[in-house]
């Protein structure tokens, strides 16, 4: 997909004015609330009149205010997905799904039903009302509806806030399934960095209507960690855990790494682990409390504030640790330097 976006648009005090141009398939919209983020989905899928500029998907333009293109939302056949799901309440799980694939033409639907319920795990809810549905079931099902118009491309405005954390980090899988599976671009809008990182490729921050960056989004992790409260957060998939004790282990690259939260069922999980909570040592240590002793060579080093982020290799699976400048002078912290990672088995902390 390429989107090729010049907009302006003004409420009172407030301005909108952006260009940028995106040709990867998830597109993350980061920045602070009023930033505008909610104003240029608006005008992408043509609920909001922008004052001047245009939008091109894929060379058409949707909107120019230069040729007077306007096409109507229907037209620019892009589905959009807000915080509430906004169901129609009248309807069964069933009729709301199909309500937007009955209106597409024949030659456009590509998607089965059947198969995007399987994905998003709805198909035991087909029967019910709307009405006895739980937040996150009405956001599946809500997602379930704007796929099968099959849309170019999927806007979801802040899809998960106000979902508890719990909720939350259980939708995530289902989305990152329906959106590999099905092949469909995404236009992601959160403030949380931990949606992006797990939604997207490529962020555009916006700062008070205006473009202040457009970074990948690891870039966005490593800019947003001497600001944040936690670091930089490692996110880390693991699978299969080994009982160990009252433990588990984990197989990770040529290390084995324990925890004390292990996922039930030996499936694929996702923790994450702050940059904060890995301690460096020169040397390897005798004996420690923690239980996990990694040996690791320096990948990169970086400035993040009034701290040094350490990108490190450890046997083959990548970590970003960070430490103090003095600190960073004492282990001779540089590039190809080595290294042992301290890390507690309590330290990781599982999202799903
Ligand atoms: N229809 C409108 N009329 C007047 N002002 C508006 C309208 N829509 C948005 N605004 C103003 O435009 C600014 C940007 O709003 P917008 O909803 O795009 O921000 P946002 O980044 O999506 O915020 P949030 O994260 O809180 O949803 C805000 O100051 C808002 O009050």
């Amino acid at each position: 997909m390429r989107l090729e976006v010049c907009l302006q648009k003004s409420f009172g005090s407030f301005r909108f004015d952006a260009e940028f141009r995106v040709e990867v398939s998830r597109i993350g919209i980061f920045g602070k609330s009023g930033s505008g983020k909610s104003t240029l989905v608006g005008m992408l899928a043509g609920l909001v009149h922008p004052d001047a500029g245009y939008i091109r998907l894929d060379g058409e333009p949707l909107y120019d205010s230069a040729t007077g293109v306007r096409l109507s939302p229907e037209r620019r056949r892009l589905a959009v997905v807000f915080q509430h799901a906004h169901l129609f309440p009248h309807l069964s799980v069933q009729r709301n799904l199909l309500y937007g694939y009955r209106r597409t033409p024949g030659h456009e639907r590509k998607i089965d039903p059947g198969a995007i319920a399987e994905v998003l795990n709805i198909t035991h809810l087909l029967g019910r009302g709307v009405g006895t549905l739980s937040g996150g079931e009405r956001q599946r099902v809500a997602l379930g509806r704007a796929v099968l118009t099959c849309p170019r491309f999927i806007l979801m405005d802040e899809p998960l806030t106000g979902l508890d954390e719990g909720l939350k980090y259980q939708i995530i899988p289902y989305l990152q399934k329906v959106f590999s599976e099905f092949d469909i671009p995404l236009l992601f809008i959160s403030h949380s960095l931990n949606e992006m990182r797990l939604m997207t490729e490529e962020v555009l921050v916006f700062e008070a209507g205006r473009l202040a960056a457009q970074v990948s989004v690891e870039d966005l992790a490593r800019q947003r960690m001497a600001s944040s409260q936690v670091g930089y957060i490692n996110l880390m998939e693991l699978h299969s855990p080994r009982p160990q004790d009252d433990l588990w282990a984990y197989r990770w690259g040529e290390h084995e790494l324990v925890l004390s939260d292990g996922a039930n069922g030996g499936g694929a999980a996702m923790y994450e682990l702050s940059s904060k909570d890995i301690t460096l040592f020169k040397r390897h240590p005798e004996a420690s409390s923690a239980r996990n002793l990694l040996h690791c060579r320096v990948t990169e080093v970086f400035e993040t504030g009034n701290r040094v982020g350490v990108e490190l290799d450890c046997g083959g699976q990548r970590l970003v640790s960070q430490v103090v400048h003095d600190a960073a002078r004492d282990l001779e912290i540089r590039r190809g330097a080595e290294l042992y990672a301290i890390i507690k088995a309590s330290a990781f902390r599982r999202l799903y």
